[in-house]
């Protein structure tokens, strides 16, 4: 059945499991880790034990008391006042992990085709030879699956790190459900093979499986994506309208959800870089204004809209992981409207998740970043449709706004005044014969102490694919996550979901969506604990403040909390 995605045979939905409280390692656990810290293992769980925490068979529910200081500038004083304040927070998870599906735009790309294949592979345990030797599935690059988070300490005073993915209970990445759409209509074999991601044998084993699976017949509107994708579209809906299309993809929606018996869908862009849209009254910049368009066959309503609209008015969430300017302000009205996450745009997955972390570290080292010169070749269709102008131009924009709040933050090196801030060029070229293998070049320039110069110069041979494969897992995973995610606040009845616009997934995004007016926040581990500490107040664990006041004064006893 086209579109038909894997379904994980037998593979038991991940229930909440059981509880053990993580302090009761025994000392042969301890002698498993040698090392100054403890690594839970990974089919551990946690139980906090406080009164601020409950368990019960539907949810876990923790108090949180957020910490906020309140800020008065007065310049003509030269003084700032500050008020801490301090408001609670109650956190509601839903322990059921859902049956989850996501059908990807573009599923037949090299992203779309490597995530699918890796998933089968860990799933089944797919072994193969290369010359290193025999190989194994992972999801390294995955921060749900390949990352550890610091709990605090057991009674000999040894780290303990817990599995990122049992902070609380999370969907694994081998009972998601996959299919999706592509303009193009090779298999998911074929289209694995043309990627040229995966080693030859690793291929051939998932062949059985990955021949069947076909993408369903998508939207092609050739003004927006690079017209040397126009050979690639041979897979297309019958001609119509834009409302059609919107009624078709809404329906295609609705049978996936339904032949896989499938709790929640998330729908989740892959497909080529688009031109942006223009956003203007009239358009796109009401609810009322994108759907009003859609049903006038407007002409400057894109492909990605009318997937980010039937996604919504089907409450699936959507997430762009390419650069373009989906998410207008309509579409951000009908999500609200809806109730429905949106997330994007453009995954982060190498050059630039490097220059959110060095421009970070410059900057917060006091170091003047002057200039960066971020150059890629690569050769994947990817890179042949941004080689025109236009879907270049979506690209350079998410590639360029990474360090404006790094540059933001530090009025000593950069005079807001003037608005100065680094020059900061992205070069992009197209280089068919290294593929996937995305070849990133970046000098970094710094002014430092005593005008002296530091040049910072870094060769980065990006497998594309394989950094943005964990990201499209961990996208879903967290997105599945918030919608069993509510909260009250001390001065509400009734438990709310988060903003629609799912800012808790900036880490994994070059230009992250925010709800509107609020800020933006690039510097990658800034993002991390923005994730990480929510997550961990969710689950009523305190947070990791990195003071470890506990090696560096003498720790009283413990005071008695009830919130
Ligand atoms: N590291 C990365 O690979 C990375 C990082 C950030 C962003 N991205 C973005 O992710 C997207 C996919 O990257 P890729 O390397 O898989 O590209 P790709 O060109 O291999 O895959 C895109 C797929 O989308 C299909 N497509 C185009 N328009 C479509 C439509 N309207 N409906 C359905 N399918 C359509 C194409 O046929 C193609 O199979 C690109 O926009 C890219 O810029 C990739
Ligand atoms: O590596 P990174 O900057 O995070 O992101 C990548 C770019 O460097 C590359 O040019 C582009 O083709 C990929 O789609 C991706 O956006």
């Amino acid at each position: 059945m086209p579109g038909n995605g894997h379904v994980a045979p037998g593979h038991q939905i991940t229930k909440a499991p059981a509880i053990v409280a993580v302090n009761t390692l025994s000392e042969d656990d301890q002698a498993i880790n040698p090392a100054d810290h403890d690594g839970v293992p990974s089919d551990y769980s946690i139980e906090v034990n406080s009164r601020n925490t409950i368990y019960s068979n539907e949810f876990i529910e923790s108090k949180y008391i957020y910490d906020m200081n309140h800020c008065e500038v007065d310049h003509q004083k030269k003084r700032v006042n500050i008020t801490p304040r301090k408001y609670q927070y109650d956190f509601r998870t839903k322990r059921q992990v859902q049956r989850t599906g996501v059908m990807l735009v573009g599923w037949g790309g090299n992203n779309g085709s490597t995530v699918t294949g890796a998933i089968i592979a860990n799933r089944d345990k797919i072994t193969w030879m290369r010359k290193e030797g025999e190989q194994h599935a992972n999801y390294y690059g995955s921060l749900t699956q390949s990352t550890t988070i610091r709990l605090g300490s057991n009674k000999d005073g040894k780290e303990v790190h817990i599995p990122f993915n049992t902070i609380l209970p999370m969907l694994h990445p081998n009972d998601i459900v996959i299919g999706g759409w592509d303009i193009n209509d090779a298999n998911l074999y074929d289209a694995m093979r043309r990627a040229c991601v995966f080693d030859y044998e690793l291929q051939e084993k998932l062949k059985a499986k990955m021949i069947k699976m076909k993408p369903l017949p998508s939207i092609y509107y050739p003004d927006f994506i690079a017209a040397n994708q126009e050979d690639r579209a041979n897979n297309l809906l019958p001609k119509g309208t834009k409302q059609q299309d919107l009624d078709r993809i809404r329906n295609d929606i609705r049978t996936f959800k339904n032949a896989h018996d499938l709790e929640q869908v998330i729908v989740l862009w892959t497909a080529n870089t688009e031109r942006y849209v223009d956003v203007r009254a009239g358009l796109n910049q009401t609810a009322d204004d994108i759907l009003r368009s859609i049903a006038n066959n407007d002409d400057e309503v894109s492909p990605s809209n009318v997937f980010a609209c039937a996604a919504i008015l089907e409450k699936c969430p959507y997430i762009n992981g390419s650069p373009q300017n989906t998410l207008v302000p309509g579409i951000i009205e009908l999500a609200e409207k809806y109730h429905v996450f949106i997330g994007g745009d453009d995954f982060k997955s190498g050059q630039t998740k490097l220059k959110s972390v060095l421009a970070d570290f410059l900057v917060s080292a006091g170091l003047k970043l002057q200039s960066i010169v971020s150059y890629n070749h690569l050769g994947n269709n990817d890179g042949k449709n941004l080689s025109a102008p236009q879907q270049f131009r979506s690209k350079e924009i998410s590639k360029s706004n990474v360090v404006d709040d790094m540059v933001g933050a530090n009025h000593l090196l950069y005079d807001k005044r003037t608005n100065e801030h680094p020059d900061h060029v992205v070069v992009i070229k197209y280089v068919p014969f290294v593929k996937d293998s995305k070849r990133a070049m970046d000098e970094y320039i710094s002014s430092i102490f005593m005008n002296g110069l530091s040049t910072i110069a870094i060769h980065n041979t990006c497998e594309d694919s394989l950094l943005a494969s964990p990201l499209i897992i961990d996208l879903v995973i967290l997105t599945e996550l918030m919608t069993r995610i509510t909260y009250k606040t001390n001065d509400q009845e009734e438990y709310h979901s988060f903003e629609a616009v799912l800012s808790i997934l900036s880490y994994l995004l070059k230009a992250p969506m925010v709800p509107p007016g609020t800020p933006v926040i690039n510097a990658l581990f800034k993002q991390h604990r923005c994730i990480t500490n929510i997550l961990s107040a969710c689950a009523g664990i305190a947070m990791d403040t990195d003071m470890l006041l506990e090696h560096k004064t003498q720790l009283p006893k413990p005071m008695k909390i009830q919130l």
